[in-house]
């Protein structure tokens, strides 16, 4: 019998990009004889809404069109429902993506491996009763995030340069106090980042490493460095080479606790709240097609 796919989409993702790519994916996946139920969202509370009807209607799996806000949205509720859910890149960043090896610019691609069907399970953050999906920011990065999402000016992703170059200006290091699995650490940082992928920010490695089902949670602190010294540092971490530089630690656990005075954490690149904020793992939550 033929398996049936339920298209959750959202047309605003990338700017218009999931609406455009969302009829050679429907093609794509009846081409190869998948039946394919499409479910255009009107707004971002559908995503979990429809992604709840499509598990009790008996699915054999989604396809999710979008970028890393909308996979946050329907892994809500999609995570330990065990209905497998592949990933069609349409959005900005797409780091949920490019962490469990989706091909980024290739619609068709990725559906195909929605067709193929092979299954893997990965883990999930979680943190303020969410799961998340790639990376929690708390610091310098935060404050990116934050000056990113409010501008409307450039559009793609050099708006997080643009972004990153404005609040170098005034940054001072933060004190935080960062806890893994009951080890306390009291620590001046520009940023301290906690996740199970290793990319943020479309593609910034700063989780290098990061393997996305090993039941860990990684660490990455950015000990105080010169301005300058953090701008250099960032055309690294494209490539993750970072990790090598002295002032840059790492660490694994299965429970993170970050404290700090004055810090909004962000998470998928969306709020999560002032800290302190307790992490967590929830390993193999999330069943993908990849
Ligand atoms: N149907 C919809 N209409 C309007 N907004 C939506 C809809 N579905 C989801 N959203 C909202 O759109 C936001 C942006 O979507 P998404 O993150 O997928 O795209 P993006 O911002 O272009 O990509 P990325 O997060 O990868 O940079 C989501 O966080 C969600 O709140």
């Amino acid at each position: 019998m033929s398996r049936r796919i339920a298209l959750v989409v959202n047309p605003t993702s990338g700017r218009g990009l999931g609406a455009r790519v969302t009829p050679i994916v429907q093609a794509r996946l009846e081409a190869a004889g998948l039946i394919v139920d499409e479910y255009a969202t009107t707004c971002a509370e559908d995503v979990g809404r429809i992604s709840a009807q499509v598990i009790a209607s008996g699915a054999d799996g989604v396809a999710l069109i979008g970028g890393d806000g909308t996979v946050h949205l329907g892994a809500q509720v999609l995570a330990k429902s065990g209905m497998p859910f592949g990933v069609i890149p349409a959005g900005t960043g797409n780091d949920f993506a490019r962490g469990i090896g989706v091909p980024l610019k290739d619609p068709k691609a990725a559906a195909d491996l929605i067709v193929r069907g092979q299954t893997r399970a990965v883990d999930l953050a979680t943190a303020q009763d969410e799961f998340i999906t790639t990376v929690i920011a708390g610091g310098f990065d935060s404050l990116v995030n934050k000056r990113a999402n409010e501008m409307t000016w450039p559009k793609g992703n050099s708006r997080y340069t643009l972004a990153t170059l404005a609040e170098l200006r005034t940054f001072k290091p933060i004190s935080y106090v960062v806890t893994v699995d009951g080890e306390v650490l009291e620590t001046d940082a520009m940023l301290v980042a906690v996740g199970t992928g290793p990319t943020y920010g479309g593609g910034l490695q700063i989780l290098a490493g990061a393997e996305i089902d090993d039941g860990l949670l990684d660490v990455t602190i950015i000990k105080p460095v010169s301005r300058l010294t953090l701008l250099q540092m960032f055309p690294k971490l494209s490539k993750g080479t970072h990790l090598g530089h002295p002032m840059v630690h790492t660490l694994r656990g299965r429970s993170v606790r970050l404290e700090s005075a004055g810090v909004t954490a962000y998470a998928d690149g969306e709020i999560l709240g002032p800290l302190p904020v307790d992490i967590g793992i929830a390993p193999g939550a999330l069943t993908v097609y990849a």
